[in-house]
């Protein structure tokens, strides 16, 4: 019997490491940067079924602890099942205003914090936390990692979105219990995101929570530190890409 470590018959499968060309270094980049959440400003044609295919496939193929893939990706495009959705945001959203400190609850109330009826197709994305068995490698000491991996799988999906000309908003204003009922979806899968796809006209420059006021980004300097917590890194000073 062949060691199970050594593996001696085992010949991977490689593909050369060859420098991304610069134009398909700049587009990666683009994508990250542009990437913009879109509450708003969806038109209401179709996502054909081929893009959507592939920005799913795209989040498909995030990392995972383990190997473990535990996303479910939910379709909504019943008009009916967007507006109960949209419901629960709306009860969620009274909730959520009244927990702000007084003197910013007329500006929280201002925000448009979802697209849910207005975006031609919503994708909830859950995670399965059953689907690697009882132990999961890279799982055992931090639970919570399948959760993290199906976070990964969002961002791909939104980065891929956004190279397609698609924008896509976070919906996170919910009731877990009641988007799960509404939608089906059995206990222990979790909803992870709630998500309004579709085309737009335009992607705000900057955050849009920024443009109105609400919050500006940290500088890169206040976050990166070296070797020891809140220590300056020198590498932060020459500054960074701009949006
Ligand atoms: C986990 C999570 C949850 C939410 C969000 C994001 C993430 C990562 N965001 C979007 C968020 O406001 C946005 O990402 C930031 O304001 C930065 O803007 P850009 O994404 O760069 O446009 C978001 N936006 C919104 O309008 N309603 C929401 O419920 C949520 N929820």
């Amino acid at each position: 019997m062949p060691d199970a470590i050594d593996q001696p018959e085992f010949q991977p499968r490689l593909t050369t490491g060859e420098s991304f060309s610069d134009a398909e270094r700049e587009a990666v980049y683009r994508a990250i940067y542009s990437r913009r959440d879109v509450r708003g400003q969806f038109r209401p044609d179709a996502v054909a079924d081929d893009v959507l295919l592939r920005i799913l496939d795209a989040a498909h193929h995030a990392p995972s602890v383990g190997f473990m893939q535990p996303w479910n990706f939910l379709v909504v495009r019943d008009a009916e099942k967007k507006r109960q959705v949209a419901g629960i945001f709306a009860r969620a959203n009274v909730e959520a205003a009244s927990m702000f400190p007084k003197d910013r609850q007329d500006a929280y109330r201002a925000l448009k914090l979802e697209g849910i009826t207005s975006a031609p197709v919503n994708v909830c994305v859950t995670c399965d936390r059953t689907r690697g068995g009882p132990v999961v490698l890279g799982a055992t000491h931090m639970p919570d990692m399948d959760l993290f991996s199906t976070v990964c799988a969002v961002q791909n999906l939104w980065l891929a979105a956004r190279a397609e000309g698609l924008g896509v908003g976070w919906v996170s204003i919910l009731k877990e219990a009641e988007v799960k009922a509404v939608l089906g979806i059995p206990d222990p899968v979790r909803l992870v995101a709630y998500l309004c796809v579709g085309k737009v006209e335009s992607f705000f420059a900057t955050p849009e929570l920024e443009q109105r006021g609400w919050r500006a980004r940290t500088p890169i300097a206040d976050l990166v530190f070296e070797d020891h917590w809140g220590s300056e890194a020198a590498m932060t000073r020459a500054g960074t890409p701009q949006e």
